[in-house]
């Protein structure tokens, strides 16, 4: 195993060091460190967090390799700082069987660019009438501990109920796509000034903000961990504030276009803005942006949905909603909340790999932890070219925005899978 020994480097935000990282861990920090067997990365204006962990990812295999793969999707999460992601189980089969989420488990293994956390379905083939066989999940080698049905909402509450008491007996999570169905029918974009400007069928914020209100009251009745998928509106995060504040275990999570994007985009009837939950309005954006710095939004989780082109270049009532994020996420929390590292590794690291119980990861580098860590450099800007990415699809958002922030190097566990900004394999 090779060693490296990483030159002036600001982690997360302080005053730089050297970290050498030597059989997987960090072996040693301080200044002017020497270490004659390492490779020797200069990282002067970098700055180094701990991996980032995505606690929601589509990566598509099973099903629709042609839209990515765990390989390519573990690709673009090295690139894009990443050393964890938990895998969404809306794929064909439905990842409903311990069968479908070891499979999942062993490709990311196999990949081995970062750790492929498998999710496993509420429902038998996300159809929301019979619970899926949640405790063989569990105890598989994929050790399975958040469950979710996400593309579709868990919405008959009995079975949402059981869903909770159930995985309560091994600390596990139900991650709700808060969605009321009947609320939605027909919905083509958010609900407001521009879907009737446009004659679309609008996606109400109520529909939300209905479940996550249903979901708390369940999830404190019966003492079980809740987490919501994607929040994206200002009343949703009131509805979680008065929850914490009693006491309810539930943890949220925000997508980096919600933060950054407004349903105005749908005036380009352009599909690759078409997703869900849709873009809202700036009002939303502000009320997320501050419950992410105050804690009542826990995380930012990509939500990368991979496309096929011809699923997404088309017709806007056609298109499938969803887009991509792995690759650009650090880049739009830096725009949002500039160079506040902090933040950032709390929110992108340290708190959803807490939340997933993923051991080894979400730890800031210092002696003895695990080198699960990645580098950045703030100050360089980059064009999103889609046809640049590591993803097997092209569905971004930001094509040809100009970004801050570029990762130059990802380590897993002490071995990198970025080096100068490319993938190592
Ligand atoms: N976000 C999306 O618009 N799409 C996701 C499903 C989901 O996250 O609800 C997908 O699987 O494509
Ligand atoms: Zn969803
Ligand atoms: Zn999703």
């Amino acid at each position: 195993m090779t060693a490296y020994l990483i030159k002036n480097v600001s982690v997360v935000g302080a005053a730089p060091t050297d970290l050498l990282i030597r059989d997987g861990v960090v072996a040693e920090t301080g200044a002017g460190l020497t270490a004659p067997d390492a490779t020797v990365v200069d990282a002067t204006g970098l700055v180094a967090l701990p991996g980032l962990v995505d606690l929601h990812t589509h990566l598509r295999e099973p099903g629709r390799e042609d839209a990515e793969t765990v390989e390519t999707g573990s690709r673009a999460a090295a690139l894009g700082g990443y050393t964890a992601v938990c895998a969404m189980a809306n794929t064909s089969p439905v990842a409903d069987t311990a069968g479908v989420v070891e499979q999942v488990w062993r490709l990311g293994r196999e990949a081995g660019l970062v750790d492929v956390q498998p999710i496993g379905a509420v429902t038998v083939g996300l159809a929301g009438e019979h619970l899926a066989e949640l405790g063989a999940m569990a105890d598989s080698a994929a050790r399975v501990r958040i469950f979710s049905d996400d593309g579709h909402c868990v919405a008959d509450p009995k079975l949402m109920r059981r869903a909770l008491e159930y995985v309560k007996a091994f600390d596990g999570i139900i991650a709700q796509h808060a969605e009321e169905p009947r609320l939605t029918e027909g919905a083509q974009m958010h609900e407001g000034e521009v879907s009737t400007r446009l004659g679309l069928t609008g996606w109400p914020a109520v529909a939300e903000e209905a479940i996550i209100a249903r979901d708390v009251l369940l999830a404190e009745h019966v003492g079980s961990r809740l987490h919501v998928c994607h929040v994206s509106t200002a009343g949703s995060v009131e509805v979680l504030r008065q929850a914490k504040a009693r006491g309810v275990r539930v943890t949220a999570e925000v997508t980096p276009h919600h933060l950054l994007l407004t349903d105005a985009r749908a005036e380009t009837y352009d599909p690759v803005f078409k997703v869900n939950p849709p873009l809202r309005t700036e009002t939303d954006i502000a009320a997320l942006r501050a419950a992410l710095a105050d804690g009542v939004i826990d995380i930012i989780a990509t939500d990368h949905a991979p496309h096929a082109v011809e699923d997404k270049e088309c017709e806007w009532a056609y298109a499938r909603p969803g887009m991509l994020g792995l690759e650009t996420a650090l880049s739009i929390a830096i725009d949002v909340f500039g160079g506040d590292w902090d933040l950032i590794a709390e929110r992108m690291s340290r708190t959803p790999a807490r939340i997933a119980g993923l051991d080894g990861h979400g730890v800031d580098p210092a002696p003895g932890v695990p080198a699960n860590l990645t580098l950045v450099d703030p100050a360089a800007r980059r064009v999103v070219e889609p046809a640049e990415l590591a993803s097997r699809s092209r569905n971004t958002p930001y094509a040809r925005m100009t970004l801050p922030g570029r990762i130059v190097a990802t380590f897993l566990r002490g071995e990198p899978t970025v080096l100068d900004g490319k993938a190592v394999k």
